[in-house]
């Protein structure tokens, strides 16, 4: 078992929570409504912001080169890849980036941001990608789950790009390297007495996932 497959199983019902939430059902099922999605990825545009400084910290956490550019490459994936995304989906709607920059972040994003900010401010690069594993390989997983025939199947699902975004194979990839550098990262800097630490970080990380999909129902009224 990996670090990740053992942090998954010491948090298995707050990454169900998260993974398996009703916003994610009703995204795969096609019926969640628009509003609710339009609500999240405003917010998550906000988050980006944020979580780009996460990375742009790991960079600077990075005790190796090796480490500082696995950090540069999720830099590169949210600045380059990820935010296009939100571009591209909020201008079908009329809303332009600096609309949605505008938008004040609610409690929800804050709290998630902050949060793994804060884990990596205090303590070191193991601690910060631990904090930063559910968003990057979570959204892996989801884009499988929702994609299980594949990328081209989803002609004509609403929630289709986005779905097709992190099924991709590039995305796929971007998790799939995450993954094994934080096993490489905890080879080097982890003790057993460390586990539940990071273990307990994970599962926060984790719920503050499932409240962000929350966020985005509650707000809404879907
Ligand atoms: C709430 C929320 N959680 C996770 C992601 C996914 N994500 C955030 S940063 C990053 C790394 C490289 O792009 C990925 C995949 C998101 N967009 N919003």
């Amino acid at each position: 078992m990996d670090i990740f497959a053992r942090l998954k199983a010491a948090a298995s019902s707050d990454w169900r929570s998260y993974v398996d939430h009703d916003f994610v059902r009703r995204m795969g099922a096609g019926t969640l409504p628009q509003e609710a999605f339009r609500y999240y990825l405003v917010q998550d545009y906000l988050f980006l912001i944020q979580f780009a400084r996460a990375y742009a910290l790991a960079i600077y956490k990075g005790r190796n080169l090796a480490d500082m550019r696995a950090a540069k490459a999720g830099l590169c994936a949210i600045l380059d890849l990820e935010m296009d995304l939100h571009v591209r989906l909020c201008g079908r709607w009329g809303l332009s980036p600096e609309a949605i920059e505008s938008a004040p972040e609610h409690q929800a994003t804050v709290s998630y941001t902050r949060f793994v900010l804060d884990c990596g401010m205090a303590g070191d690069l193991l601690d910060l990608h631990v904090a930063l594993a559910p968003c990057i390989i979570g959204y892996a997983e989801i884009g499988r789950d929702l994609a299980p025939d594949g990328v081209e199947a989803l002609a004509g699902h609403p929630y289709r790009d986005w779905i097709g975004e992190y099924a991709g194979a590039a995305y796929q990839q971007v998790a799939a390297d995450a993954r094994s550098h934080l096993d490489d990262l905890a080879a080097r800097a982890m003790t057993e007495r460390r586990f539940a630490e990071l273990a307990a970080l994970f599962a926060k990380a984790s719920r503050l996932e499932a409240a962000f999909w929350q966020m985005a129902l509650n707000e809404t009224g879907a």
